[in-house]
């Protein structure tokens, strides 16, 4: 049948004697004056630029992999070879067998060489890119004479929007039967293809995957994944930090473990709102949102995860009467400005927990707080604390330096308790920052500026270190833009009715233990008792009580003594009530100020002689 092809040579009308397809190749390799006798030599790739173009179709060969193997041994007999091509018929990769191969490799049928029709006419690999179609071009169908002894069956490799991006083909001898071979070669490229779709969807998978994990991890709040086996696959460093945990020790942990969350939930077609506790027993709320395939089965759950936007000065201040209240109001209010606040309180009345409401209900709840003790640190350690010192400022500075409290405040609260044991250099230092805000640290030439919201507090009488010199007058102005006085227990006892069940509650839960009872008979001791360690004293109280229960309720018998002695089903001797009580506060004032008589009346808001007077008749020793 080779006369069709000769008398196409010779310029004879062929056309309805062969292939409409092959015919449209034939005269298109006339066009391009393809020599129908000879074995091109052009468009052949050296090593290093095949080498090239493999590195740039590495996503076709990896697709490519599997299937041409597959195919070599779905064709069964051998004598064949199975090449992949890239879009300009240039073939990439080749398996075959053995013998065939090296008579293909005699008319450049192997890697290196483009196939295109442009160079070799009518072929399989080049008319099938030609048409994207599918083709097979068998013995004198070939444009070339040198090539008639092939058989080719090629297919376009398509993308998803049907545009040749690579071809492949089944080649042998001629005179095989050409359908089947075809619907293989056929079969070969959608392969390839769904493996390429396969490539694609990974990486989007990934570029979603690694993306939802930067953008949460950019995130100012908890956020979580979970599989549909309830598995906690990801949480950001935010959600672990509120969990007070490592990410590491989260992921891979059970939904349920973590949350307590119900089981079964995520079949269950809703949402989840549960409440959890921060190590530091602050609610948290998290939110528990499925996430479904097209036919409503779960594939998982996302989540987040935040503080609690109840006003946390509920949640931190226990305790309802009157001044509480009064004070409650007060703390909303300065909340929401930025001015300094000098808090005034007996040791132990809860002024670290107003400074933290305060923060918490400011604008500035997001940034840090910041707590220093000014009566717990030497002198010269308070400057450093406060203001932080660069490598080498002093003997024993920390290498690197290190960051002081306003530094670390920053956008932040600062909370300075015991302000009035500030030494006066520290005061100057202090209030330079106050002035300025900007901070320098020790031996350090550098300033930064800071923005920082300072409360202060105290139980000493500011106004009285102000009249002995013991304190800025300047500084002390800045300081009481705003005043708050938080009364003694003493002055609000309705509070110890919400205080104990709060404290017992806090104490069994830290203590590991089932909640305890209490006699109501404790009360009338804890209500009729001065504390003048005040709430502290109270919790202290309780935690020892909780700690000798032997029951589940607390009794009387488990108060320690020195709450006792106030109601004692008394001697008829014992002192009375109010003579008690006097004798405690005294001592309370004594023991504040380590003896001295001048400043303890100041305390107590008498005068001097009255407070010796006193102290004879109750037979006070100090
Ligand atoms: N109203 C309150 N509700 C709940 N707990 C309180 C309350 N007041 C104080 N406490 C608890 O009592 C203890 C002492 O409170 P806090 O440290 O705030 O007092 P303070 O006045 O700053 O004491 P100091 O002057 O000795 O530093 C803390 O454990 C605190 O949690």
């Amino acid at each position: 049948m080779d006369n069709h092809w000769k008398r196409f040579i010779n310029g004879e009308s062929v056309e309805t004697d062969v292939t409409p397809s092959i015919y449209r190749s034939w005269q298109r390799s006339l066009e391009y004056h393809v020599d129908h006798t000879l074995i091109s030599n052009q468009d052949i790739l050296s090593m290093p630029r095949l080498t090239e173009r493999r590195e740039a179709q590495d996503a076709l060969i990896r697709a490519g992999e599997p299937v041409l193997p597959y195919i070599f041994d779905l064709l069964g007999s051998k004598n064949y070879t199975i090449l992949l091509g890239d879009t300009d018929g240039y073939i990439i990769e080749a398996i075959g067998d053995a013998p065939f191969m090296s008579k293909a490799q005699k008319v450049n049928l192997s890697p290196g060489a483009s196939w295109r029709e442009e160079t070799r006419g009518t072929n399989a690999i080049g008319t099938a890119l030609r048409d994207n179609a599918p083709i097979s071009v068998s013995g004198w169908e070939h444009f070339v004479r040198d090539n008639h002894f092939l058989a080719c069956w090629a297919a376009p490799i398509q993308n998803t929007q049907g545009n040749p991006i690579g071809v492949l083909d089944i080649s042998g001898e001629a005179g095989r039967d050409r359908e089947k071979i075809l619907n293989i070669a056929m079969m070969g490229a959608s392969m390839i293809q769904k493996n390429l779709q396969l490539f694609e969807l990974e990486n989007q998978l990934k570029f979603y995957r690694e993306g939802a994990k930067l953008a949460s991890s950019l995130l100012k709040q908890g956020f979580l994944t979970i599989d549909h086996n309830g598995i906690i696959t990801n949480i950001n460093s935010f959600g672990a930090a509120l969990l007070g945990r490592r990410q590491e020790d989260i992921i891979g942990r059970l939904a349920g473990e973590i949350f307590n969350s119900p089981k079964g939930w995520m079949l269950s077609k809703h949402s989840l709102n549960l409440r959890l506790k921060d190590s530091a027993g602050k609610e948290i709320s998290s939110h528990l949102e499925r996430v479904v395939d097209n036919a409503g089965k779960p594939l998982g759950a996302v989540g987040t995860l935040q503080y609690n936007n109840r006003p946390p000065v509920q949640t931190l201040w226990v305790g309802n009467s009157q001044p509480s209240q009064r004070i409650l109001g007060k703390v909303s209010k300065v909340a929401a400005n930025n001015s300094s606040v000098l808090i005034y309180g007996e040791s132990g009345t809860g002024k670290e927990i107003i400074a933290k409401s305060i923060h918490q209900l400011s604008p500035r709840r997001e940034g840090p707080f910041v707590a220093l003790n000014c009566a717990s640190l030497s002198p010269a350690l308070i400057e450093s604390e406060l203001f932080g010192y660069v490598e080498g400022a002093f003997t024993g500075a920390r290498r690197g330096g290190k960051p002081g409290k306003f530094e670390l405040a920053d956008q932040g609260t600062i909370f300075l308790d015991e302000i009035g044991d500030m030494p006066l250099n520290v005061q100057a230092a202090l209030l330079r920052v106050l002035q300025e805000k900007e901070v320098s640290r020790i031996g350090d030439t550098k300033t930064k500026k800071i923005n920082v919201r300072v409360i202060a507090a105290t139980h000493k009488n500011l106004n009285t270190l102000v009249e002995t010199q013991q304190f800025r007058l300047d500084l002390y102005y800045r300081l009481k833009v705003v005043t708050l006085e938080l009364p003694p227990l003493r002055e609000r006892s309705e509070d110890i009715r919400d205080l104990v069940p709060h404290f017992i509650s806090k104490t069994c839960e830290s203590f590991g233990v089932p909640l305890l009872g209490i006699d109501e008979e404790v009360y009338s001791y804890l209500l009729a008792y001065t504390w003048p360690g005040n709430v502290r004293e109270l919790e202290n109280c309780i935690e020892s009580m909780v700690a000798l229960a032997d029951g589940s309720i607390l009794t009387v018998e488990n108060l320690p003594d020195e709450f006792k002695q106030t109601v004692s089903k008394a001697e008829p001797t014992s002192e009375p009530l109010l003579d008690q009580q006097t004798k405690q506060t005294i001592l309370y004032a004594l023991t504040q100020t380590r003896g001295k008589i001048a400043p303890a009346a100041k305390i107590l808001g008498i005068g001097r002689n009255t407070l010796y007077r006193k102290i004879k008749e109750l037979n006070i020793k100090f």
